[in-house]
């Protein structure tokens, strides 16, 4: 593939931020790549794996002379991202970020960040439970999609070339305005999350009274939550503080159907039930027809083993 951009400097180089590097070595889509990450032990690492060919804990100097910029930090330190690397932006640079919420993102980096650079926010919907720089792989955005959340008015070209860097990646590329973006991932991919932390922590609080049998039987559908369950702590955090209104009106959503089903199950009302296993079965068939099942976790365990 052909080389896009001169320079491109991550910001940020766990999961997400070193299956970037990884996809941009071995597809020579830039001429050279600068990592920066804020802990020294994490850039000592990145660099072990030659993730990038400069290696610095300072935002503000690896952005200096990028011509793409992407912040891969957990959504609560995008705004002090920001502030450190703005005055530093050349000019014309394309600023760019990966975090699981946008309007929040856009709000802390927005006012920090000069009109002379494109502040163009994105999303890949691709991902693992796992984090840091060992978790990444060449192709985790392959077949997956990205949304863009670019702002009213932003430059056309700039677009374009975001879209075409993503497109690269494998990635199908959508567009969206922020407060949608978070109300559907709300749904999709953070009430997930949240109920996957909650029913774990509550079959803990039962071992107890279970006797450990939650893990010996754990090959059931408990193993799913439990993946789930164990993806970053800060990372997750981050998202429910910073998606706030969308996850508390998609609970509120959630919560009144689980009353419904509640309720059916004590009245026996097997034809409730039934008919709601039915749309949800649809639901899943049409997911797997369109090729969105695969797991991700396994396909980067087996993956981890390409490196760069
Ligand atoms: N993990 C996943 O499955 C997905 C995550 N995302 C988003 O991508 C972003 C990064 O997530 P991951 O790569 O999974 O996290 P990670 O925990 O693997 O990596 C985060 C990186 O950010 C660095 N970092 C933390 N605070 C920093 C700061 N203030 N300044 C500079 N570097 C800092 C860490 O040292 C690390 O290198 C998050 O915003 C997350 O919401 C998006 C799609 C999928
Ligand atoms: O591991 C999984 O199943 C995921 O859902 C990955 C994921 C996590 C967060 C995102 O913003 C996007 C994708």
């Amino acid at each position: 593939m052909t080389q896009q951009f001169e320079t491109v400097a991550l910001i940020g180089i766990g999961l997400i931020g070193s299956s970037i590097a990884r996809d941009i070595r071995h597809k020579g889509l830039a001429g050279k790549i600068i990592v920066s990450t804020r802990s020294q032990a994490t850039l000592t690492r990145a660099q072990e794996l030659g993730l990038g060919d400069l290696y610095t804990t300072s935002s503000a100097e690896a952005v200096k002379d990028a011509d793409l910029v992407i912040v891969s930090v957990p959504v609560g330190a995008s705004g002090s991202v920001a502030a450190e690397i703005a005055a530093h932006l050349k000019p014309g640079a394309i600023v760019t970020d990966v975090g699981s919420t946008k309007a929040s993102v856009i709000a802390q980096m927005k006012p920090h960040l000069p009109d002379s650079v494109h502040f163009i926010p994105g999303h890949p919907i691709a991902g693992t439970e796992y984090s840091g720089p060992d978790a990444g792989f060449i192709g985790l955005f392959q077949g997956r999609w990205c949304i863009l959340t670019p702002p009213p008015g932003t430059d056309e070209a700039a677009k374009a070339k975001l879209r075409m860097f993503w497109e690269a990646l494998g990635s199908m590329v959508d567009e969206m305005d922020p407060e949608h973006h978070d109300k559907v991932l709300a749904i999709v991919s953070h009430l997930p999350h949240i109920i996957a932390y909650n029913i774990v922590g509550t079959a803990d609080d039962l071992e107890t009274v279970t006797e450990s049998e939650v893990i010996k039987y754990s090959a059931s559908g408990f193993r799913d939550f439990t993946r789930l369950a164990a993806s970053d702590p800060t990372m997750w955090r981050d998202v429910c503080l910073h998606n706030k209104e969308a996850i508390l009106e998609m609970l509120a959503r959630f919560s009144e159907d689980l009353a419904y089903l509640q309720r059916a199950i004590r009245w026996g009302d097997g034809e409730k039930l039934f008919d709601l296993f039915t749309r949800t079965r649809t639901i899943r068939r049409s997911i797997v027809q369109a090729g969105q099942d695969t797991d991700m976790a396994d396909f980067g365990r087996h993956a981890m083993d390409q490196k760069t």
